[in-house]
């Protein structure tokens, strides 16, 4: 096995940088750096380092040595916490390299290797990815969970259930002829636990996607005709100036995106162009955007307004959906002209009339979107599963229970043992135990370096 070494913490200036070393070398290389044997495992020493081929020193470091297999790979690990000046890293990942036996990390390869000696489950390791990416509290402890086991742990439970009347099932293939009895008397012992197996995994599934939801967050976009106050409704939601507001219709371009948190969720609220016949190919293609987003995203806030005067709508409710959330900006403009509006043109949607220029129905309208976005994910707690991955995995496991329930009903038992088989190749995936080859390239590629 070859040793690694990367740096832990982002690439740029700060007050301390983590280099990370995993493999047989990892003390070897900590003796050849610091001129010393590392301390005892886990106990942090003050080293000066020194490039060993020219002795110029480098900086003087905490350096942390963690023996195989209790650390994070399961291998000797060392952790050189330097400085975190840029010529400072440079210097000790440029003498690291030139050590022999030594070799830059790739992506995700220190979790590659906490996987491959069994440190970490397939779910545990995307549990660690996600607490690296999560921006939001729901999201970090969700992530913190599954991190920590959570699935990993319901899985192994099931699996070990499953294995137990699995091998009731073989065992009665290979000896039950013999006996003359074929299935006999079998289906009424494990029947009644293999239909609890099957409920438990489909209670978990029923979870209205909330961890999917949780983990990737839901998308809003504004859309409607130029001028309708799309922008200026963006800056009140979030609490600041991210789009320009003017009064020149054609404004927005590109999508500008502001992210917050709503019932729990992460939000991408997203900003569009005015729809129109373009004036030109700039503004064509902001159009083109805004129609993309709005196709894309969970549910849009269609925008129409009323012109100046009091007397016309720009912009209509047509093609709003029923999850859409449809309002009617500058109401302050019917004041002077109420009974003027030609409701009839807003194709008898119901809509929320605003103001956004007088703060009028605007806190009715961030309810009104809140509660859109808690029927899209109803709350629910600690939802097991997080990723369309999972839910498939679990999907087919329930598959393979049903079959077997069904053939050793039948005391069909060759049948019922085959789908229970394929039960346990699905929790397999699910945690990486079986044929996961393929699998796994695709979780550890979104890891970045050092990681
Ligand atoms: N009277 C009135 N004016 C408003 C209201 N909301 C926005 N405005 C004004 O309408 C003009 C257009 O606002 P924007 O927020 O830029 O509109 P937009 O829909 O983003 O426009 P484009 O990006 O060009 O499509 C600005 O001058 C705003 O100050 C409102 O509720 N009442
Ligand atoms: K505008
Ligand atoms: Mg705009």
């Amino acid at each position: 096995m070859e040793t690694i070494f990367a740096l832990s913490t982002p690439p740029g200036k700060g007050g301390v940088a983590v280099i990370r070393i995993s493999g047989p070398g990892a003390g070897a290389a900590i003796e050849k750096l610091s001129g010393r044997e590392p301390g005892a495992p886990r106990q942090a020493v003050l080293r000066r380092l020194r490039d060993p081929a020219t002795g110029a020193w480098l900086d003087e470091a905490l350096v942390l040595f963690f023996k195989s297999p209790a650390s994070f790979t399961g291998e000797d690990v060392a952790e050189l916490h330097v400085h975190g000046g840029r010529a400072v890293v440079e210097a000790v990942l440029g003498a690291l390299t030139r050590l022999p036996g030594l070799a830059p990390a790739e992506r995700g390869a220190f979790t590659r290797r906490a996987f491959e000696n069994g440190r970490l489950d397939l779910t545990e390791v995307e549990g660690l990815a996600d607490l690296i990416d999560a921006e939001t509290a729901g999201q970090r402890e969700q992530a913190l969970r599954q991190m920590t086991g959570a699935l990993k742990e319901k899985a192994e439970d099931w699996r070990a259930r499953l294995i137990a009347m699995s091998a009731y099932v073989e065992a009665d293939i290979d000896f039950g002829e013999e006996e003359g009895d074929v299935g006999a008397g079998l289906g009424a012992s494990i029947l009644p636990g293999l239909g609890a197996l099957k409920s438990e995994i489909e209670a978990v599934l029923a979870d209205g996607y909330r961890g999917e939801l949780v983990r990737r967050g839901l998308e809003i976009a504004i859309v409607g005709p130029p001028n309708a106050g799309k922008s200026s409704l963006l800056n009140w939601l979030c609490g600041r100036e991210a789009a320009i507001v003017s009064e020149e219709a054609g404004t927005t371009r590109d999508v500008i995106e502001a992210r917050m948190e709503l019932a729990g969720l992460p939000v991408t609220m997203a900003d569009t162009a005015g729809l129109r016949e373009a004036e030109n190919a700039v503004e064509a293609e902001g159009v083109r955007r805004a129609l993309a987003r709005a196709e894309t995203a969970d549910f849009r806030i269609v925008m129409a307004a009323v012109n100046p005067e009091g007397h016309e709508i720009l912009g209509s409710f047509e093609e709003a959906t029923p999850d859409d959330v449809c309002v009617l900006n500058k109401s302050d403009y019917l004041d002077s002209a109420p009974e003027q509006v030609p409701v009839a043109g807003l194709c008898g949607r119901e809509f929320l009339p605003i103001s956004v220029k007088k703060g009028q129905g605007l806190e009715e309208l961030a309810a009104l979107i809140e509660q859109k976005v808690r029927c899209l994910a109803p709350s629910m707690d600690n939802p097991v599963i997080s990723r369309e991955r999972h839910r498939i995995a679990l999907q087919e496991c329930v598959a393979g229970l049903a079959g077997a329930e069904r053939w050793l009903a039948e005391d069909d038992v060759v049948l019922g043992g085959e789908e229970l088989r394929q039960a346990l190749r699905a929790l397999g995936r699910l945690t990486g135990r079986v044929d996961v080859e393929e699998l796994l390239d695709v979780v550890f590629r979104d890891f970045c370096i050092g990681k």
